[in-house]
């Protein structure tokens, strides 16, 4: 695909020449609104997502269900307050279109539900999505009983057959490229005839978390589910079959959309207040409390919301980041400006993400002077002092907000199309340039 304008766009990533002080409230997790969604197109009666994400991710799955017949109506919230979204599940039909862009979310949790559809559901995208894993989802679903058909790779595009209902039943899979592929089939397992058992074969799991949220988001809506963690076999997950209730849901601030902003705060000595942080969740940015902290920086989670205060160092850390692999780039970002050297692990598996993050990270930060290493499944940090230069982004929205937090401490660097953050947070250059205060 010809880059267009916007792709070859340069964005002066503005430095800081002092202590960021700002308040910044960062919208609604992707990965909350693409669960919501796709839980209340599955309930037999409506529901309300109130605060939820409208980026890229989140339009294309709302678009996605709209297409195989969900209503979901844009508008103010039941009590007339804030921005919400209204869902009315119906009868899934096709035949439909779904258009997955880049979004993990969108090509992984979806051909579950249009296996559930009547008629048949086509699955296209971004060329990126091409090459990212989907045989889990896609082997799984033949196994529980339904008729896709693809290229032969396991991997978009492809066709699902929906056949009004599934089968279900036990399924083994690996899920070590992307833990998706275990909230895909959970996700829609309640309305599997037989529920569905999923067992996790493969050697490492990434982004528990993120199954987390899965599981607790299933049981807020009604589902039964038994897990590892709640007294079950190791690796397998249990979904009972079963109506999902509609739900009035406030989605919360995404944590991981929060970090470039904390990270501005440890880097330039300053303090950042995230409001509505919540007191307990299941996002991964989460551990950013943590991570931050051993960076760096101190923090307190207080009624107002999380207050993050730099200290003017900069540290370096050893740290497995399986668990909250999204989370990497920005750290690296944070390394890369640190006085000591990082080694970042567990990670592996985001060679498969919106880009190869492990080699873009690499590229970009060597090309600023930096150096950095790939291990088999990380990177190595050693900071060096940086200078300015193009930071490209491969397309990847935290590519660009880790440039932009490089820029705050290195002057010139220019970042190729940041646009691309509208896959998550579109508004991100405008919510910066108002941290700085300009
Ligand atoms: O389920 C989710 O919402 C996500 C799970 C993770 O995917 P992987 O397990 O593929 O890394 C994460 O990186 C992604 O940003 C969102
Ligand atoms: C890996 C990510 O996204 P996706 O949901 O497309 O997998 C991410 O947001 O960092």
């Amino acid at each position: 695909m010809a880059p267009n304008h916007a792709q070859n766009a340069l964005w002066p990533a503005p430095y800081a020449s002092g202590a960021v002080d700002a308040t910044v409230h960062v919208p609604g997790s992707k990965s909350v609104t693409n669960r919501a969604l796709v839980l209340a197109a599955l309930a037999s009666e409506p529901g309300w997502l109130r605060r939820p994400l409208r980026s890229r991710d989140t339009l294309l799955m709302a678009d996605a269900l709209r297409a195989m017949g969900v209503e979901i109506e844009e508008g103010v919230g039941p009590d007339g307050s804030g921005e919400a979204w209204r869902v009315l599940p119906t009868g899934l039909r096709g035949p439909a279109t779904v258009d997955v862009g880049n979004a993990g979310t969108v090509m992984r949790f979806l051909p579950p539900v249009a296996a559930l559809a009547d008629g048949p559901i086509r699955f296209d995208g971004d060329p990126r999505s091409y090459e990212r894993p989907l045989n889990g989802v896609i082997d799984a679903l033949r196994v529980l009983g339904a008729r896709i058909d693809d290229d032969g790779r396991g991997a978009l595009p492809l066709t699902v057959h929906g056949g009004g209902a599934l089968d279900g039943g036990p399924v083994e899979i690996d899920a070590s490229s992307s833990s998706q592929f275990v909230s895909a089939l959970l996700l829609s397992g309640p309305r599997f005839n037989q529920g569905v058992e999923v067992r996790h074969t493969g050697s490492t799991l990434p982004s528990m978390p993120h199954i987390r949220m899965t599981v607790d988001m299933l049981r807020a809506v009604g589902a039964q589910v038994d897990t590892p963690e709640s007294g079950g076999e190791p690796n397998v997950w249990r979904v009972t079959p079963g109506a999902l209730l509609g739900r009035d849901l406030t989605i919360e601030p995404d944590l991981s959309n929060a970090q470039p902003f904390l990270a501005a705060a440890l880097v330039t000595g300053g303090k950042v207040l995230i409001p509505d942080w919540p007191k307990r969740t299941t996002q991964p940015g989460d551990r950013l409390r943590e991570i931050f902290t051993e960076m760096g920086g101190s923090c307190e989670l207080t009624e107002y919301g999380l207050e993050f205060t730099g200290s003017g160092a900069v540290h370096g850390i050893d740290v497995d980041l399986g668990d909250v692999g999204e989370l990497t780039p920005g750290i690296a970002a944070v390394a890369a400006l640190a006085d000591s050297p990082s080694t970042l692990r567990g990670v592996a598996h985001l060679r498969l993400h919106e880009t190869d993050r492990l080699a873009a990270l690499t590229k970009e930060i060597n090309e600023l002077g930096g150096d950095v290493t790939e291990t088999a499944d990380g990177l190595h940090i050693r900071p060096r002092r940086l200078h300015g230069g193009i930071f490209h982004t491969y397309e990847d929205h935290r590519m660009a907000t880790a440039g932009a937090v490089i820029g705050l401490a290195v002057e010139g660097v220019q970042i190729e199309n940041v646009a691309t953050t509208a896959k998550t947070l579109p508004d991100f250059p405008e919510l910066w340039a108002g941290m700085l205060g300009n």
